[in-house]
């Protein structure tokens, strides 16, 4: 729904992992809208979640958003180059604490933070849906387990 590549109806958030964080971009527009002009404040809590949820990839640990809280600091103007930012503050045991950030330029927008909780692949198991086979060796480099 965010950044998902076979999916047209994305919200064409692009990121990429430098080390332990997560950068990207995004460019919102009418169909984004909340009030005529700005984005839809949902809109940015996805983009918060999903950008948020790709620090697992660094970690290497598979996880599902347990809480989030978004501080929306400035109105996000559509047809603007927004960028993305977010890491892991701090791992307790299977609590990930999460952070991260959308910026318009030196503005901060929005900035996010999280709880996920580890949790084992097969936790996707059960919606019947096949995964994506990339992630079967998901978590096999984390040192604790769910
Ligand atoms: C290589 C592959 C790449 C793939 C890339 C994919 C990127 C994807 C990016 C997309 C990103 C999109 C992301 C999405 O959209 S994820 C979709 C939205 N989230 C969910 O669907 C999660 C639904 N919830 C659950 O499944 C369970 O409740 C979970 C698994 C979270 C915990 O149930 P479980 O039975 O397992 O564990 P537990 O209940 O013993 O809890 C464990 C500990 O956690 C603490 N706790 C729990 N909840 C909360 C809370 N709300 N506030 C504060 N604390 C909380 C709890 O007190 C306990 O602490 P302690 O008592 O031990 O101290």
């Amino acid at each position: 729904m965010v950044c998902g590549t076979a999916n047209s109806a994305n919200l064409g958030v692009t990121v990429h992992v430098e080390d332990d964080r997560v950068l990207g971009t995004v460019l919102l527009d009418t169909r984004h809208a909340g009030a005529p002009g700005f984005a839809h404040g949902g809109a940015l809590a996805a983009i918060m979640d999903d950008l948020l949820g790709q620090v697992l990839i660094p970690l290497d640990r598979p996880g599902v958003t347990a809480t989030m809280t978004v501080d929306f600091h400035a109105p996000a103007l559509l047809g603007r180059t927004m960028d993305l930012e977010a890491w892991c503050e701090r791992v307790d045991g299977r609590k990930l604490h999460m952070r991260g950030e959308i910026r318009d330029g030196e503005t901060v927008v929005a900035s996010g933070s999280a709880l996920f909780i580890h949790v084992d692949v097969s936790h996707w198991e059960t919606s019947g849906h096949a995964l994506p086979p990339h992630w079967a060796g998901w978590g096999a480099t984390a040192d604790s387990k769910p």
